[in-house]
């Protein structure tokens, strides 16, 4: 450059990461407003970075790597087609290169500002923290914002400023402070003016294309893929979950207009596919938490208006009621397993919540036992329909989550981090803070524990949640002929099973453990 020629003017950088969404993000809203106060024509230029070999180590998914490169072309088409705004997308292998590629690019693009949403995870803090540093030593700035949750982590404290360890007060407290009103969706603005060619866009997904095949090829040489009908289980995921915030936003509203007045009683059942899917969006930030919310609160509103005068549905009224606030009360879980983890870091490295309750017990190693959970041949028809339902969709109901990590822990004894990390290979909602939280909880080491005496037998829980075995006989089909009073009784199962029994020539093992018998070892075990 010249001594006469004029400075370029400076770009603003908008990093997206797990918020692969326009509406209602924190970070991309206030940079546009900080551009738009600097500057009457801003530049903002939009960045993503694949780190492959990062997300292999954190356990990521393959069908959530490849729903990640989904939601980012049509983030990309949004970017572009609606606000004029380019995506480049890098790849490094890990968080460190990453910092020294950012701060390339920052360089070569003239940035004068970052803006990015928090994530609250050990390593990605430290990641930001150094970039902030390299980026500070050349005049750049670094913005993070909260944006993950309804309540940022931190802000929902007891009076004596410290965090809950237990959900019910963190939830009464959490209400209390959204019933101020305080939560609100972020403004999305067009800043830049210039149409950009349509060959660029092009470019850019050629470029994702790219970027995924090569990725692919990685997830697929890694262990935690192998014996994997990678083809059918992608296929399932992008007919369940077709990406972007729009599809996201699209599944919100057909879950409030149709099936949250049955979620209170439906929600436990997974043969219904009663709950809203969302999780996997949330899980990538393609839908805002806050929006979700202010949606089911506008429902119960509009319910309730609609109902005012009728005194003959005010019980239906409040049904509805509670069905949507049983609903928001899910979304408090997630915000509440994220301020767990922002208050002690340390869990994000393995430790207990519960350190004291998770050393009473002598965790098993056996790489058999787990195998056969893993591959659902326990012989527990609702433990193995459930991993055989994770293992070929992506996804598991929230109540066979709870009796798979209790299985596990309980009636095999196997240390809860391996059916945690299992999850997170096989999750297409695979989030750190809320899996983490789910699998302590029903190791009876985490907050809100589940006592140790609080042991789930699957054979009632089948009874109670698959009535009429439907879900278990869609995922073991070698099942079918076997009645479903059978299939709920441990004794008559395994006599049914054996040499002798009327089912013997079934191709389906014998339950792997007692559970009467496991259930009394795991009580003495927690007791200490
Ligand atoms: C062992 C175990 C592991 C889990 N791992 C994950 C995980 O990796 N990712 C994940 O998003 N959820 C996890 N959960 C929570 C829960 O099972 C899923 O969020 C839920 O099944 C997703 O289905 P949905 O979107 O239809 O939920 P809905 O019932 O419609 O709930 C709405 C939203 O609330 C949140 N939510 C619901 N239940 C919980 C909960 N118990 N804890 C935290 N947030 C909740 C989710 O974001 C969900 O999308 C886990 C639970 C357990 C017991």
């Amino acid at each position: 450059m010249t001594a006469t020629s004029p400075t370029p003017q400076a770009s603003y950088l908008m990093w997206f990461r797990r918020d692969l969404r326009l509406k209602d993000n924190t970070a991309f809203s206030e940079l546009t407003e900080i551009a738009k106060q600097a500057s009457s024509k801003p530049d903002i230029k939009a960045l993503f970075v694949v780190t492959p070999e990062q997300w292999l180590e954190q356990a990521m998914s393959l069908v959530q790597m490849d729903f990640i490169f989904r939601s980012l072309k049509t983030l990309a088409e949004s970017l572009f087609n609606q606000l004029n705004i380019e995506l480049h997308v890098l790849q490094t292998s890990d968080y460190h290169q990453c910092i020294d590629a950012i701060d390339s690019f920052c360089q070569q693009q003239n940035i004068s500002h970052i803006a990015s949403n928090y994530e609250y995870e050990v390593n990605e803090l430290a990641r930001d923290a150094a970039l902030e540093k390299q980026l500070g030593q050349k005049g750049i700035v670094f913005n993070r914002y909260h944006d993950q949750c309804i309540l940022p982590p931190k802000s929902v404290t007891t009076n004596e400023d410290t965090m809950y360890k237990v959900f019910t007060p963190f939830y009464r407290k959490w209400q209390s402070i959204l019933d101020t009103g305080l939560v609100n969706i972020h403004p999305l603005e067009p800043v830049n003016n210039n149409k950009l060619n349509p060959d660029i866009l092009t470019q850019i997904l050629a470029t994702i294309d790219n970027l995924y095949q090569q990725t692919l090829r990685l997830f697929l040489e890694s262990p935690a893929n192998q014996d994997k009908n990678t083809e059918l289980l992608l296929q399932t995921a992008h007919q369940t979950y077709p990406a972007g915030e729009n599809e996201a936003y699209k599944q919100l509203q057909q879950f409030l207009a149709e099936d949250v007045q049955q979620y209170d009683i439906a929600r436990d059942q997974p043969a219904l596919e009663a709950t809203s899917q969302l999780s996997a969006y949330l899980s990538i930030g393609a839908i805002s938490p806050r929006l979700c919310y202010l949606q089911a609160k506008q429902t119960a509103q509009a319910i309730y208006e609609a109902n005012e005068h009728n005194l003959s549905k005010i019980d239906a009224d409040l049904g509805a009621e509670q069905d949507i606030q049983r609903w928001i009360s899910e979304l408090a879980w997630r915000d509440f397993y994220r301020h767990v983890m922002v208050d002690r870091p340390d869990i994000v490295k393995g430790a207990a919540f519960n350190e004291v309750a998770d050393q009473k017990v002598t965790w098993s190693y056996d790489l058999s036992d787990f195998e056969k959970w893993c591959k659902g041949l326990t012989g527990v028809p609702l433990v193995d329909a459930a991993m055989r339902c994770l293992n070929q969709t992506g996804f598991m109901h929230n109540r066979l989550r709870m009796v798979t990590a209790m299985f596990l822990t309980k009636d095999l004894f196997i240390d809860w981090r391996l059916g945690e990390r299992y999850f997170m290979q096989n999750l297409i909602d695979g989030d750190f803070a809320s899996n983490n939280g789910g699998w302590q909880w029903s190791a009876s080491t985490g907050t809100d524990a589940a006592p140790y005496f609080r042991i789930m037998n699957p054979f009632s829980q089948a009874k109670t949640h698959d009535k009429e075995t439907v879900f278990i006989k869609t995922w073991l089909p070698e099942l079918k002929d076997i009645p479903t009073s059978v299939l709920h009784d441990e004794a008559k199962l395994r006599q049914a099973l054996s040499k002798k029994g009327r089912f013997a020539d079934v191709d389906y093992p014998q339950s792997m453990v007692e559970h009467k018998q496991a259930r009394l070892y795991a009580i003495e075990q927690f007791k200490g």
